[in-house]
């Protein structure tokens, strides 16, 4: 039988943190492995604050060091809106991480693949413009079908959309482009872009981060019906290399087996 997804829970944030960091430091070291870098695309949401927490705490070892001087890092989805505008998943990322990280002197620091601000009036420009960057660093269009990311970094909303995948739109029907526009995202602001489900799917490894009470209504429809919802296709796609990341309160309820934290 196909590998399922893994749901891993923990009591806290605070200690879900930790195996989160792990489980990056994985993803990092199978990607410096395979091409020399960790290329790594994440959300906005809550996501990057949860992140910070992992990745901001100091070493414990040689083997728990983040090399940031390998990352290359994407957005899985981000707004059309100016890198410095309060919804921009850029901005948010670089005020709950980027801006933090106390990098030893003469490292460089990660390599940041923001959307193009030129673009910002045509969403489609603005994805194909997305896809080009992802094609310089990946491959080209004609030599690969798909971009792999070494790992996503995403979370869930409460109608269990993810990146900018939202129930029911025709986006989740997207077989072609890598980056695709969306104009009218039911949740605010409604001018986005997003990789496609193929290109989720394809990754080597998805996280999900959901933490919150506020997440148990969907969490039990997407592990127990999936019902077509976009974190259901993702977990359909990916069985065994995708990872939940959850607090107990976010999965209160959910029937579906838990598995304890290991790499
Ligand atoms: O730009 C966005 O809106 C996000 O990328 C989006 O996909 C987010 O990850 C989910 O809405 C979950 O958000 P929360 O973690 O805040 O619930």
């Amino acid at each position: 039988m196909a590998k399922q997804a893994n749901l891993y829970s923990f009591p806290t944030v605070e200690a879900l943190a930790p195996a989160l960091r792990a489980y990056v430091i994985s993803c990092q070291e199978a990607g410096i492995t395979r091409h020399g870098v960790f290329k790594v695309a994440v959300s906005g949401g809550s996501l990057p604050k949860t992140l910070a927490q992992a990745l901001l705490a100091p070493p414990t070892s040689d083997a728990d060091t983040i090399k940031w001087d390998r990352w290359e890092i994407f957005f899985a989805d981000e707004r059309a809106v100016p890198l410095d505008h309060p919804d921009s998943n850029y901005a948010l990322l670089k005020a709950e991480l980027l801006d933090k990280l106390q990098l030893p002197d003469g490292t460089t620091p990660p390599v940041v693949h923001t959307i193009d601000p030129e673009a910002l009036d045509d969403t489609q420009e603005l994805a194909d413009r997305y896809e080009q960057a992802l094609v310089r660093s990946f491959a080209s269009r004609d030599s690969v079908k798909l971009p792999i990311f070494d790992l996503l970094l995403l979370g869930c909303g409460p109608d269990g959309h993810t990146c900018s995948l939202f129930p029911g739109h025709e986006l989740l029907r997207e077989t072609s482009a890598w980056v695709a526009p969306i104009e009218d995202s039911p949740k605010p602001p409604p001018r986005r872009v997003t990789l496609t489900l193929p290109v989720v799917t394809h990754a080597v490894k998805v996280a999900f981060v959901a933490t919150g009470a506020g997440k148990k209504e969907v969490l039990k429809e997407i592990f127990e019906q999936g019902n077509g919802l976009p974190c259901a296709l993702v977990n359909e796609g990916t069985g065994g290399r995708c990872s939940w990341f959850v607090d107990n309160a976010a999965v209160e309820g959910v029937s579906y087996p838990r598995r304890p934290f290991s790499l």
